[in-house]
């Protein structure tokens, strides 16, 4: 069954544009952040306050590979850091997958994230200098997971719709 992955950046716009893809296609769509939620029923910020980073990281991994594993077409949603941690890059390029990086720049990713940070416990408490800083170093080191997916797209400029058909392009 084909596992249609949508992975980049907190920020880059994942959960939105597989929502509004979700509903073109008639694909169910899965945000892997509030699977994992559901699943240890904490929200992701309890789950770092309480139990740490390393923690969530082995959560990720182990439901990212159940999500693989279901025998439904879906659309997963990655959280910003998936690809990064375990050998989940790797499962990027897996035989029913179709990955697809949502490329953003700092600018777009800084803006959009500037107004939207509460519930992201990486950033929650950085003021704007220190946040721009973060994410252009962050999204350095992020980069060369994010490039195992099989399909990279831009999203800087770009309206929802726009991205969604040319994720449709993708899959034609
Ligand atoms: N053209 C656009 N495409 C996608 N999202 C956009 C766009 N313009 C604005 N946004 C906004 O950007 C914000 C971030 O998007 P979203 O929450 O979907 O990102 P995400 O990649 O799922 O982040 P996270 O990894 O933190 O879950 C949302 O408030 C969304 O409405
Ligand atoms: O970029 C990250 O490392 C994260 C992004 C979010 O989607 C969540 O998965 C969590 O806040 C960690
Ligand atoms: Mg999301």
């Amino acid at each position: 069954m084909k596992k249609i992955v949508l992975l980049g950046y907190m920020g880059c716009g994942k959960s939105t544009i597989a929502q509004n893809l979700s509903k073109i296609t008639n694909i169910p769509f899965l945000d892997l952040d509030k699977c994992i939620e559901k699943k240890a029923n904490l929200s992701i910020n309890e789950i770092f306050e309480k139990y740490g980073e390393i923690y969530f990281r082995k959560l990720e991994h182990e439901m990212f590979v159940e999500l693989l594993q279901s025998d439904e077409n879906t659309i997963i949603g990655l959280g910003g850091g998936t690809p990064c941690y375990a050998n989940n890059h790797e499962l990027l390029q897996s035989e029913n997958v179709i990955s697809i990086y949502l490329k953003a720049s700092i600018d777009t990713l800084y803006n959009r994230l500037i107004h939207n940070k509460s519930k992201r416990p990486l950033i929650a408490n950085m003021n704007e200098e220190e946040m721009r800083e973060f994410i252009a170093k962050h999204l350095f080191d992020r980069s060369f997971y994010y490039n195992h997916a099989q399909h990279k797209l831009g999203v800087d400029g770009r309206t929802v719709e726009e991205t969604v058909n040319d994720i449709l392009e993708i899959l034609a």
